[in-house]
Order: structure tokens, then sequence, then C-alpha cells
């Protein structure tokens, strides 16, 4: 079986992502023809779901080493579930697509490795995160400074209403991590020129931020990120609001970035997951499904559900 891999940003749908005239198979096996899901009104939504007692096994681990380690991660929103014992290891110097219909607990599971869950009045964390073997939860973390190793980009462009030049500038100097002007102009355009935007901007720093494209805004959050010097960027369908070419621009970004950066995307489109990810982690109604090789988890998924959503039978 072929998935075309849409190698165009026009396509943010998943429906498309499937070569209708090839069987679907599932495990290697050749399935037979699958109608189109009846069963999903009957599904139970989550709050019905009986929680898996944890299992910290983490299913089909990545090759070579490991950034972020998630163990029997449980999130609750004012004490109602909304992610059940995720057990996930996150490659260094790779992308992760995290992919599932709506509500499955994407942007909750992502928050969870910047501790931006406890900005959530009522979000209540357990399980163990580690980075670099190390429990992001500890006391003796600051989440401030964690967030700096962890940077992140929303769904929506969020510059400040500043110039291009304090936008960039901003976090190096609220961390003291540059000592005079002429080191802060280096990271500044060191930052703008990663993220691919410098000779956009390079004769325009002055100029506020609010000026700029909707693509072009991304990638200057995405270079006010890098400034800091993160670890680890999560982005929370960074592409949701941009056309197809600043689509794609941010697409060709993120596979450069991954050189350097540990990467972890949510997005809904499963092309997109297709380009841009190596590994890809599918939920379903708050519990990690399956994970895997991108290529393994849209070529041969090995559950039955993962099956059903990247062919568009339901999400
Ligand atoms: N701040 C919050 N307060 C209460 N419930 C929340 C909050 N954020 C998320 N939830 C609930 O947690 C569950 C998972 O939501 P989450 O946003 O993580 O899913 P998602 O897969 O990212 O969805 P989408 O693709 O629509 O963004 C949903 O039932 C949602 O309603």
């Amino acid at each position: 079986m072929k998935f075309r891999i849409f190698r165009s940003a026009e396509d943010q749908t998943g429906a498309g992502s499937v070569d209708p005239t090839e069987a679907p198979r599932m495990g290697g096996q050749i399935l037979p023809e699958i109608a189109p899901s009846k069963g999903a009104a009957a599904e139970p939504r989550v709050e019905d779901a009986t929680p898996r007692s944890g299992s910290a096994v983490v299913d089909n681990p990545p090759v070579g080493p490991i950034k972020i380690a998630a163990r029997d991660v449980s999130v609750f929103y004012e004490g109602k579930q909304a992610l059940y014992d995720v057990s996930l290891d996150i490659p260094d110097k790779t992308v992760t697509a995290l992919i599932g219909p709506s509500g499955c607990g994407k942007s909750t599971f992502l928050r969870t490795m910047n501790r931006m869950n406890d900005t959530i009045a009522g979000a209540k964390v357990t399980g163990r995160i580690a980075m670099d073997g190390e429990d992001i939860n500890d006391r003796s973390i600051d989440p401030v400074l964690l967030r700096a190793r962890v940077g992140m980009v929303f769904q929506r462009p969020n510059p400040f209403p500043k110039s291009i030049y304090e936008n960039v500038a901003y976090g190096p100097k609220i961390h003291g991590l540059v000592s005079s002007k002429a080191e802060m102009d280096e990271v500044v355009e060191k930052a703008l020129k990663r993220a691919g935007l410098w000779e956009e901007v390079a004769d325009r720093l002055q100029s506020s931020a609010m000026g700029l494209s909707g693509g072009q805004q991304q990638r200057l959050v995405i270079a006010r990120a890098i400034a800091v010097n993160p670890e680890v960027i999560l982005m929370d369908e960074p592409c949701s609001a941009l056309d197809p070419i600043a689509t794609a621009r941010i697409e060709e970004l993120i596979d450069e970035l991954r050189e350097r950066f540990c990467i972890v995307i949510v997005t809904h489109s499963m092309a997109q997951a297709a380009r841009v990810s190596q590994r890809t982690a599918f939920f379903h109604m708050g519990r990690l499904v399956e994970t895997g090789d991108t290529e393994d988890i849209f070529q041969n998924p090995r559950e039955r559900r993962t099956l059903d959503y990247i062919t568009g039978r339901f999400g």
C-alpha cells in the first residue's frame, strides 16, 4: 500500500492522504474492504473510558538518544481525566508528530513537556517526565528556566507588540545571556538567520513585528524561541493559521531545525505529519494508541484505530 505523501502544503486534511485504489492493511496483513466507520458514534467518550492501570512499558521505542521520556503521564482538568498513562520516548534531533482527532489530548500532552499545564487553574499532572534523565517536575526545577530550554510555538503567531529586534532580544535579555549590545546584535542576527527570516527583515529590525505577514510572524516567534538556545521546541499546530506558501516555508524550516533541536509538533494534517516528522504518536480519547517511525505508522499501522484515523474514517 502506498500513501500519497503530499509534497505540497495545500493538502491540510488527512482524508485525502490515502490511495483508495489500494487495499489498506494493518500489521503487514492486507485487510478486507473496511466500510466507513459505523462504530464511531458508539465509541465511549473520554470520561466514560476505564482508565488502564499505569504501565511504564514504552511502545516501539525509537533508535538513538532519547531527549524526553514520559512515563505514565496522566492529566486532569478540575478532576476530569484528559490524558491516561501516557508513556512515550521522544528522541533528540528528530521531529515527532502528535496526531489524533480533536480533543484526544495532543495539546495537553505537549504542554506537559514544558509544564505549561501548571499555568491552567485546576489542571493536575501525574506520572514522570524526564528530560535528559532529569525529572522536569522536580521541586528544584524552575518552570521559567525550563520553558527557555523547552520553547513553544503556538497556533497563532504571537509576537510582542514591539520591534522585530526587541522580540528576538527579549529572551536573551531576561535570561542574562548576553553582556553587550554587540553580542545581542549577533544573537538576534543568528536567530533570525536560523529561522529563515533575516533576509526579509535585516533592513527593518526596528519596525514593529505586527507589520509582518502571518508566516513571517510565525518565523519571528520561532527565532524568539531559538534565541535562548533551547534544547526542545514544541509546536502546537504552527501552520494552522497560515496559507500554503507560508506553511511550506515553516515546514522547510522545521526540517532544517531538527539538525539542532528536538522538535515535537501537534498537527491535524496527516500530510504534514508525513512530510515533516520522522516519528509519529497517535492519540485517541486521551490515550496513546500507537507510536513508531512515521513511515511505519502511515504505511503499516499495527492498530486498527490508527488505520481508521489515517485513512479518514473518523476524526
Ligand atoms: N484548560 C482546559 N480546561 C478544561 N479542560 C480542558 C482544557 N484543555 C483541554 N481540556 C480538555 O482536555 C481534553 C483534551 O484536550 P486537548 O486540547 O489536549 O486535545 P487536542 O487533541 O489537542 O484537541 P484539538 O486537536 O482540538 O486541539 C479535551 O476533552 C478538552 O476539552
